[in-house]
């Protein structure tokens, strides 16, 4: 584990600028952003491979924001165990010790189109088939990942956020990241805790930030890595976790359902899993191309579960953990360029999560594998100096599973953009899932620019006023939020960047009349009544509550709010999600 220099300011003056402090560096030889299942995969394959060779001083350092490996992971999660087979084979053995002890094996698929009271079965397609996976805690999955990651001699430090790309000056090559000063002031004023942060160079940068990742984004710009691709869309996943009733559990059972609550205009489908002991995670998925900006994905979560088919199970149970995440839904046609010079993007922050599957753990896994292999060959061939450009990722990723399995599926979710919305894209979904499966000359185009500009104005649209919560099965967002652990101290520089608070509130709240408020699913963003302000409205950031979901900088109609990442260590300590 890193240990951080403390250093005291307290006699400072006001000219001080931390920015100006040098930084500790550190070396290694690939640097990961992220510890999900992409980064975690990439570098237990790095050191796998390393360690085969005999070459063990081959150093991988990995960084996660999140205090403790997986706390910051939302998933549903059926695991397509494929790519982890390949990783540790006897990660489900019993025979091994340290096996991963938690993984339901899925019994059975049920699919439902629900109406208000009513749920209507309907035929899964072959992509939802879930024979030979497993029902598990992504969040849990991964902290056991983690434990595999220091065994091979990964070096993994938590609480680490990356929030800077290094750039080498004299190619333009990434050559790093730096992590975020720690003991800033909300004004930009180092406080008694302050703490540089540190730079991490490294041949190999690796990006593995999860869907929309903050540093990403930079480094798409900056090489231009969409030049041959459409835009990301996006979904946010809302999603909890029931200790149920025993007779209400059936261990295995994973149940889909599309309809109710959602209107038609827009995308997006429930889902129920039992796992574990009694335990049932279930959740929402809501298309972020949703036009009304009147519907709180929030809302209609809460909405969800009132539903028969939800409420038979969980009445009577208790929930025991909340979180929400946004998700790649662009698949195939939104594949950026991967490999830049000094490094490549890896998992959800490329976006190679299966819609229709709604599957992106093995996707996410594989890619850091292939990336890992790449990385050691390149480096390993050209040991001195000099940039390396991973050409051998790109080409492994066009002959592996994720490019076929993502290609077969690539007209899904655009037909649901169709004049018939959800009933037209349920018809030409069951078309290529039975019929065409991929293989039609054409490849249909999503949304442009992107979910942002899907959003309708507050008076072109049906106001919706959603039922109050009961606390029994419903609850409002801040005891949902109470849920996720979440905490950021409250003297540091907002992470939620909007250049100018009050020209934001007085372009958009006319138009919007508080979109934010219902998009976040943390109650961060508020319109508060104020007759002193013009429109009668202040808008208020409660950063404190955020929990990374990044729906905020996808979805905010004017793409004036930048997500950046607090300090190390902060957000959400989720738990089961
Ligand atoms: C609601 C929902 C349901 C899903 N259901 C399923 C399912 O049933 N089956 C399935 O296979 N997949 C499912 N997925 C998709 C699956 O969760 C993702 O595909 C997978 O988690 C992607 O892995 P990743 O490592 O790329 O990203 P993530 O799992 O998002 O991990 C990224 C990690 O990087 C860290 N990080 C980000 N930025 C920084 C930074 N700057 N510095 C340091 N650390 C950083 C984050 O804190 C996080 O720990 C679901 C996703 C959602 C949201
Ligand atoms: S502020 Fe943005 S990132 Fe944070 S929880 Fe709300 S929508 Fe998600």
């Amino acid at each position: 584990m890193a240990s951080k220099t403390s250093v005291s300011f307290l006699d400072i003056d006001d000219s001080f600028d931390p920015r100006e402090q040098e930084r500790e560096s550190d070396n290694v030889d690939v640097c990961i952003v992220g510890g999900g299942p992409a980064g975690l995969s990439a570098a237990i394959r790095l050191k796998q491979i390393a360690n085969e060779a005999g070459n063990e001083a081959f150093r991988v350092l990995l960084l996660e924001k999140a205090g403790e490996l997986g706390a910051h992971i939302v998933s549903g999660n059926v695991i397509e165990p494929s790519a982890v087979n390949e990783l540790i084979p006897d990660w489900n053995n019993p025979d091994n010790p340290s096996r991963f002890e938690n993984a339901t094996p899925a019994t059975h698929d049920k699919m439902r189109f629900l109406t208000k009271n009513n749920s209507i079965p309907i035929p899964a397609p072959p992509q939802m088939n879930n024979k030979g996976n497993y029902i598990i805690s992504l969040n849990q999955f991964c902290k056991w990942l983690g434990e595999r990651a220091e065994e091979v001699g990964v070096e993994v430090y938590p609480g680490f956020a990356a929030s800077e790309v290094l750039y080498n000056s004299t190619d333009g090559s990434v050559k790093g990241v730096a992590t975020n000063d720690l003991g800033i002031s909300r004004k930009g004023k180092p406080k008694p805790s302050f703490e540089r942060g540190m730079e991490f160079n490294a041949r190999v940068t690796l990006f593995a930030e999860g869907c929309h990742g903050s540093l990403t984004k930079q480094v798409i710009k900056k090489f231009d890595l969409r030049r041959d691709s459409q835009p990301q869309t996006y979904g946010l996943g809302l999603k909890e976790v029931w200790e149920v009733k025993p007779e209400k559990f059936r261990k295995g059972e994973i149940v889909h359902t599309m309809g109710y609550p959602l209107p038609s205009s827009t995308y997006g489908g429930g889902w129920l899993y039992h796992f574990g002991d009694n335990l049932v995670s279930l959740g929402l998925v809501v298309g972020l191309d949703y036009p009304n900006p009147w519907l709180s994905p929030y809302g209609e979560f809460q909405k969800m579960k009132h539903h028969p088919i939800y409420k038979s199970v969980i009445e009577g149970g208790k929930c025991i953990s909340y979180g929400a995440r946004a998700l790649n839904e662009g698949g195939f046609q939104s594949i950026p360029k991967c490999a830049f010079p000094g490094g490549a993007l890896i998992g959800d922050t490329a976006g190679f999560l299966n819609v229709p599957k709604i599957k992106g753990t093995h996707t996410a896994m594989r890619s850091g594998m292939l990336a890992a292999q790449a990385a050691y060959s390149a480096l390993t061939s050209n040991p001195d100096s000099g940039t390396v450009f991973l050409y051998d990722y790109e080409d492994a990723l066009r002959s592996s599973s994720i490019w076929s399995e993502l290609k077969q599926v690539r007209n899904m979710r655009p037909s649901f953009h169709s004049p018939l919305g959800l009933y037209g894209g349920i018809m030409y979904s069951g078309l290529e899932a039975y019929l065409f499966r991929g293989k039609t000359p054409w490849t249909l185009k999503h949304k442009e620019p992107g979910d942002h500009a899907a959003t309708k104005l507050a008076s072109e649209c049906p106001k919706i006023e959603y039922p109050k919560p009961d606390g029994q099965i419903s609850f409002d967002i801040l005891t949902s939020v109470s849920r996720t652990g979440t905490n950021h101290e409250e003297d540091q520089p907002v992470h939620l960047q909007v250049e100018d608070w009050e020209a934001h509130k007085n372009d958009q709240w006319p138009k919007y009349k508080g979109i934010e408020n219902r998009f976040c699913p943390a109650g961060v963003y508020e319109y508060v009544e104020d007759g002193a302000k013009e429109f009668g409205v202040k808008f208020q950031i409660n950063a404190q509550n955020c929990i990374h979901c990044k729906t905020c900088d996808i979805k905010a109609p004017a793409q004036d709010i930048n997500w950046q990442t607090p300090q190390g260590g902060e957000g959400p300590k989720y738990f089961m999600t």
